[in-house]
């Protein structure tokens, strides 16, 4: 391997949980001070203060309280990143505070960190702050853990109370999935075992914590194998040659990516070769790793946007809409609730999503699980269900941390309300990809459109689509009449007419009428369709692929409906032998921005008909 692989390797991204009655900001203060990473100034203001108050020693926690003080004005999210290195390793530590943020300080802290520290008080033990970091370092994914017992001088250096806690700890996270744990007696007030092993502290055999934290092995623990490279950018660089030489700019999620290589773009499924990369300098490099910002230049021409993936042909994420994940969510003033829309951001691609499902909520401390929530609030941790508007590429976060995590933003106030760990996609549309057509829509002889009439039952929208599709049959144009009720005998004849039917009613409809207005027909949808939010994701789904919808609300007040009553189904109603019936006693949602209204007053169909031909321009 290179040399810039094996330099990612050298950095170690720490994450310490704990609160600052544990000694967190002491151990910290101790490691910059031990391994010489404090300015001498700081030094110095520090020796003063604690001499000023008489202290024995340095109070090393005035060090990074004194950096909190800083951060606190304006940061919204509490985590103060330090810095500092030995010859062996740079060091970046996440310094997530114990108080009550803890839970979206540590996600957001430690959801990159190699290596978590939780520090537990010798006197206490293990407490429920301690299995709330284990779990959450578990559940970020945290390759390591390194558990350091501290105050082992006031519990008199005994091995026994150490051994104690290690044990209790150890049956506790028998329940998580952690992979390496180390425990390490300590005393950061004094130093011991820190950076200097402790010599009153013989029978421990194992390395101080500077040692550990410059020998951990942290290699294995990238991923390697899936090539991942989320686009940010396209670049349209112009020579001076006057030739087009696009490139695709981002930074290499996972795996390898060589000059050469064949790969795929996601999620059009096109497949083509590597011709050149430059790395991060603008030098032309042939390989690029996980963590390298890079460009990329193709063999063939593709249509790539931002938020596209390059993948491997023969290794390929996830491409798609439902997506199973754990997610924390962040927001003080808002609940995270099933059916909430939010924008989601996954990688670099943004789409709109819904939360389709609230499975459980999981108590951080218990790892109860509450199957009966119905929201989560501010650091409360749940497993959900997603439906995203676009085809989402992502792997499980356990697979890897970058393409398998998420943010959800409140579109109104653009905050972030929520990080997500995927877990899996929901089972049934694993593995699919976008298979891209040959023919585009310049192609096909005619321009599609799809006209969706909705109104109560007897308002006449059949009588109106059956007008328009013999006009446009009439005059040579494809078009297809789709009727509620005659959907209901074939692809919706699984569905009733309670709310959630027909919602899927219409989402099946919306979809196929967008196919064939894809074609190139016109599709002609007659639908009750009651609900404002399904006729509104009918036109997404048509404003997303670039086709003309129309809907037209046919306002025929309900009295005239229930006097129409052709098939007497109002009278049935009535009587109570039919339920759920739009009007009587299932809601319907007046369109509120339509194309068209229609009234009775606007004639009969075939005058109605000629009027939307000309009004729509169509
Ligand atoms: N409970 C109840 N409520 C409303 N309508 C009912 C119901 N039961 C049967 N029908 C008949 O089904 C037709 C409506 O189906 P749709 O698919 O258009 O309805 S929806 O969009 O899913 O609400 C509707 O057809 P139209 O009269 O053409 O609208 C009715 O004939
Ligand atoms: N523009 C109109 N003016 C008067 N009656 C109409 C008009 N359009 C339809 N009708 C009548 O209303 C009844 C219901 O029409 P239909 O098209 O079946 O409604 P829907 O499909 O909305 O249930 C039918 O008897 C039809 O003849």
């Amino acid at each position: 391997m290179d040399g810039d692989h094996r330099g990612a390797t050298e950095l170690l991204r720490l994450a310490t949980a704990g609160s600052v009655d544990d000694g967190k900001s002491t151990l910290i203060g101790r490691l910059l001070y031990d391994s010489k990473a404090i300015f001498a100034d700081q030094l110095e203001a520090i020796e003063r203060t604690s001499a000023a108050r008489g202290d024995e020693y340095a109070d090393l926690a005035l060090l990074t309280d004194g950096l909190r003080a800083e951060r606190e004005q304006g940061i919204t999210i509490d985590v103060a990143y330090r810095y500092f290195a030995t010859p062996k390793r740079k060091f970046i530590i996440a310094d997530t505070p114990g108080h009550t943020q803890y839970t979206r300080n540590m996600v957001t802290g430690a959801s990159t960190a190699d290596l978590a520290i939780i520090l537990i008080d010798a006197r206490k033990g293990v407490l429920e702050q301690t299995r709330r970091h284990a779990f959450l370092s578990s559940l970020l994914g945290i390759p390591h853990l390194t558990v350091c017992v501290n105050k082992m001088d006031l519990v008199d250096w005994s091995q026994e109370r150490f051994d104690e806690i290690c044990a209790e700890f150890v049956e506790f996270a028998a329940k998580l999935n952690v992979a390496d744990v180390t425990f390490i007696p300590i005393s950061a007030l004094r130093g011991d075992n820190v950076v200097e092993s402790s010599s009153a502290m013989p029978w421990y055999e194992g390395r101080p914590l500077l040692s550990h934290l410059e020998n951990v092995y942290i290699a294995s623990d990238r991923n390697l194998i899936d090539a991942r490279l989320p686009v940010q950018y396209v670049i349209r660089p112009q020579r001076s040659d006057g030739l087009d030489h696009r490139a695709y700019a981002g930074t290499v999620a996972g795996g390898v990516f060589t000059k050469g290589d064949e790969i795929v773009v996601l999620p059009s499924g096109f497949s083509t070769t590597i011709t050149a990369i430059w790395g991060p300098g603008g030098q032309t490099v042939d390989e690029a790793f996980a963590s390298m910002a890079v460009s990329v230049e193709l063999a063939d021409e593709i249509d790539i946007v931002r938020g596209d993936m390059l993948a491997r042909p023969n290794n390929r994420p996830y491409v798609g809409r439902d997506i199973d994940a754990m997610v924390c969510w962040f927001a003080e003033d808002a609940e995270l609730r099933p059916h909430n829309r939010y924008q989601m951001l996954c990688g670099t691609r943004l789409t709109r999503a819904q939360i389709s499902g609230l499975n459980y909520r999981l108590d951080v401390n218990t790892l109860h699980r509450d199957e009966q929530a119905d929201g989560l609030s501010l650091n409360e941790i749940g497993r959900i269900t997603l439906h995203t508007q676009e085809p989402v590429m992502f792997d499980s976060y356990r697979r890897n941390r970058d393409t398998g995590s998420f943010i959800l933003i409140d579109e109104a106030t653009n905050r972030t309300v929520a990080a997500g760990m995927i877990t899996a996609p929901v089972s049934h549309d694993s593995h699919v990809v976008w298979q891209a057509s040959k023919v585009s829509r310049e192609h096909r002889p005619h321009r599609g459109a799809t006209i969706w009439l909705t109104g109560l039952s007897g308002s006449g929208k059949s009588s109106l689509a059956v007008e328009l599709e013999r006009r446009f049959v009439a005059e040579g144009r494809p078009a297809y009449l789709m009727d509620g009720d005659n959907l209901r005998h074939g692809l919706n004849s699984d569905l009733g007419f309670s709310d959630d039917d027909r919602r899927e009613n219409i989402r099946r409809t919306s979809e196929v009428a967008a196919l064939f207005a894809d074609s190139g027909a016109v599709a002609i949808v007659s639908l009750i369709s009651p609900f404002a939010e399904e006729r509104r994701r009918a036109r997404e789904i048509h404003a997303e692929r670039g086709l003309p919808f129309y809907e037209i609300f046919i306002d025929t007040p309900l009295e005239e409906c229930e006097r129409r009553d052709p098939k007497g189904l109002y009278r049935r109603a009535r009587r109570g032998e039919i339920g759920q019936f739009t009007g009587i006693d299932s809601p319907y949602e007046r369109p509120e921005d339509p194309e068209l209204v229609i009234t009775p007053a606007d004639g009969a169909p075939a005058e109605v008909a000629d009027m939307v031909i000309r009004n729509l321009g169509l």
